[in-house]
């Protein structure tokens, strides 16, 4: 799908499916166009081209249904500081149009999902910026969506309700949820998705599984091995193993090499090196996504 905003192309043909049970992550920095992209994919902006499908609902012919199957957690949304957390969620939930039975046990069971089960019934004005991230996210599960849509949902956000809110997400996947995630940090995307895209003016410049994107980089890692034993042979072998680019003796039983995938090919390096000598210690440098983003985009996810 596409969205133009006069001269400015924000989305410009970004597509990609997410199954039950899978996380996709959107890594782009400031004006990439992944609020643009999720505003579309919860009808919030109409795209120039393209269509949503949710569960095989076209969102553009039938929103009421494709909308019920989707929470979607904005980095803001106004609670009421006077409410404690489970009457904000009782809120939320009334505003879904909730039958009230059916709501009490909705919101206990999201209150324990996000963790916050024993600070339910304080008032939210108590309640730090992180508390109150999880009440959002808790909100936006209570009509129990198929999908759940998250934009940066850590930023700004003590350490422990990271924690709490990346447990409860993987927990949500592990039980079937279809999840979108956008984050800044690689750690989470590396963490939480099976697959991310890298997002840039608008244009989706790389997807895969997080090996696939390091891959881009040019896959060499730097592998530095201590050797026990008949150095010299040892190293003339490492030097020929498939994958090996580069070769340097480091000092009398160091070596260093550079090799395409090289934290793959450490037990073949290892084999390489056995009848003579021995392998005493390694340590492989290898590119992450960070680095994978910076050699795409040229430019610093946390700018
Ligand atoms: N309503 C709008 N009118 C005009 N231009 C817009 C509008 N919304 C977004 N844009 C432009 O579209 C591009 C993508 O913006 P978008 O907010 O989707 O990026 P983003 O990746 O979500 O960035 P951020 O993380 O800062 O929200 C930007 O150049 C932005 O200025």
């Amino acid at each position: 799908m596409s969205k133009r905003y006069g001269d400015v192309v924000a989305v410009d043909d970004v597509g990609f499916s997410v199954a039950p049970g899978q996380a996709y992550g959107l890594l782009g920095p400031n004006g990439a166009g992944k609020t643009t992209t999720i505003s579309m994919l919860v009808g919030l902006v109409r795209p120039d081209t393209g269509t949503v499908r949710v569960g095989g609902t076209d969102l553009a012919a039938d929103p009421i249904t494709a909308k019920a199957r989707i929470g979607y957690v904005p980095q803001e949304i106004a609670l009421y500081p006077e409410l404690t957390g489970r009457e904000n969620l009782r809120f939320f939930g009334r505003l879904y149009g909730l039958p009230r039975r059916e709501l009490t046990g909705r919101i206990a069971e999201v209150l324990g999902l996000v963790g916050l089960a024993d600070r339910a019934d304080a008032k939210l004005g108590t309640y730090s910026g992180g508390m109150k991230r999880r009440i959002n996210i808790g909100a936006a599960l209570l009509h129990r969506p198929e999908v759940l849509i998250l934009d940066e949902p850590t930023v700004g956000v003590d350490p422990h309700s990271r924690k709490a809110i990346l447990d409860g997400v993987e927990r949500l996947v592990a039980d079937g949820m279809a999840l979108l995630y956008t984050s800044h940090y690689m750690e989470e995307i590396e963490r939480v998705c099976d697959r991310a895209a890298i997002i840039d003016h608008g244009r989706i410049i790389a997807d895969g599984t997080h090996q696939e994107l390091i891959s881009l980089v040019g896959a060499a890692d730097t592998v530095e091995l201590v050797l026990d034993g008949e150095v010299d042979a040892a190293f003339a072998r490492l030097r020929a193993v498939e994958g090996v680019i580069e070769a340097v003796r480091t000092g009398p039983s160091s070596v260093r090499l550079i090799a395409e995938g090289g934290r793959y090919l450490l037990p073949a390096l290892i084999t390489a090196v056995e009848g003579g000598a021995t392998v005493t210690a390694t340590q492989v440098v290898e590119p992450d996504l960070e680095a994978t983003f910076l050699h795409l985009t040229g430019s610093s996810l946390r700018d």
